[in-house]
């Protein structure tokens, strides 16, 4: 088990959006759709070059790779924005209102952004739950009936097939033979991916719009970028990524919250692991150990994922994951959570005003008691 470096994320990256691509293109294609096609295969075709160049060693500088990848994704916005956004003001243009309607009839929730770009991460977001959606069906069709010797064949199939059908054979079809790798990696999904979160070797992922703190009666939904939500000292908070992520079979993921917000006295205690096969957005629980508010902002880099490679043949016995996802915040956990916040320095500040009014009650038992003596005296 290794963790990749920054480079092998971006390959997969790559490789996962080219998929994407090519299933942007099967579908578009069967809804006779060739306007819309012929510019997704053009940028398809322009993200194979990249990844060449990429894999081959031909891009020498990790600023090089990085430019030449923010181009690719700034034009995939454009292109995919451009064509959905066409239908709205053009309905004439049969090709965008298809592609429109197609992106737009999910049920993708929690997303809470503007204009285009709902329609481009939901586009995105869409296509990755439908490969999930071919990797389920496949891995519980050969549930089961696995033979030890076949795993390498059967269990890797579906992805497989996924990287020749919609990588391997488009590279072999517009580039020289010798050019191809012959081990291409196997994709990692992320709607929302920002080149700039990538460090050595981790991922930064950003505040989701939806947050629940446990002081709150109902959990708030963002609407805006620059809006926060506050997280009192002893609060318990439910916290969603904005990233919607699915990891292949041979990729495992640590998740953990950034340092800067750690040093605030924030405090993980979700559970640390994403499984190979996890398909949805990452949920936090969290919890203020510190003695001030901890404020969080919407879509800024919060959290941290470090991504591990399983490779060897033992640990492809794992399979993929398939039970529960997130989309938003459980109502059920929710409910659980809900209450008035317990911090240590609440409880010092309720100790110190029970310990002064002991204090005034002894102090005047004493007087009290001083008063009858003297009296007495007397
Ligand atoms: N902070 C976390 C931890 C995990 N997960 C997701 C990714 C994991 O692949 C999945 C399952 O994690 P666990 O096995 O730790 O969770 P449970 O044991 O509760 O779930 P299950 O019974 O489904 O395995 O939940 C998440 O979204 N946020």
């Amino acid at each position: 088990m290794s963790v990749l470096g920054r480079e092998e994320i971006l390959k997969r990256i790559t490789v996962g959006e080219i998929i994407l691509l090519g299933k942007l293109i099967e579908i578009l294609n069967d809804r006779d759709t060739p306007k819309c096609v012929s510019e997704i295969k053009d940028l398809r075709r322009k993200y194979l070059k990249f990844y060449l160049d990429f894999q081959n060693g031909h891009l020498s500088t990790w600023k090089n790779i990085t430019r030449n990848f923010k181009e690719l994704y700034e034009e995939q916005k454009r292109i995919l924005s451009s064509h959905l956004l066409v239908s709205l003001s053009n309905s004439s243009e049969i090709t965008a209102v298809k592609c429109l309607s197609w992106c737009r009839s999910s049920s993708v929730v929690g997303v809470s952004m503007i204009g285009s770009e709902v329609d481009f991460e939901k586009c995105r977001i869409n296509l990755i739950r439908s490969i999930h959606h071919e990797w389920k069906c496949y891995f519980a069709k050969n549930e089961g009936n696995i033979l030890p010797e076949c795993w390498d064949d059967d269990v890797y199939r579906g992805v497989k097939d996924l990287i020749n059908d919609l990588v391997k054979n488009p590279l072999q079809s517009e580039f020289p033979p010798d050019s191809i790798p012959s081990n291409i990696p196997s994709p990692i999904f992320l709607s929302n991916f920002e080149v700039d979160n990538l460090g050595m070797g981790n991922y930064d992922l950003s505040l989701g719009p939806e947050v629940y703190v446990t002081s709150m009666s109902q959990p708030k939904w963002f609407s805006s970028v620059s809006e926060t939500a506050s997280i009192p000292p002893g609060a318990f908070a439910l916290l969603l990524t904005n990233e919607y992520i699915l990891l292949p079979p041979d990729v495992y993921g640590l998740i953990s919250l950034r340092f800067s917000h750690k040093v605030k006295g924030l405090t993980n205690v979700s559970g640390f692991h994403i499984d190979p096969g996890y398909c949805g957005r990452i949920l936090f629980g969290v919890y203020n150990a510190g003695s001030g508010d901890v404020y969080l902002e919407y879509r800024k880099p919060t959290f941290v994922i470090t991504f591990m490679d399983l490779g060897n043949s033992t640990s492809k016995l794992m399979g993929i994951y398939t039970k529960k996802s997130y989309d938003y915040i459980p109502v059920e956990y929710i409910e659980k959570l809900r209450g008035d916040p317990v911090s240590l320095r609440e409880l010092d500040k309720r100790v110190k005003i029970l310990e002064t009014i002991t204090y005034v009650i002894l102090a005047s038992f004493v007087l009290a008691v001083l008063m009858f003596a003297l009296q007495q005296w007397k």
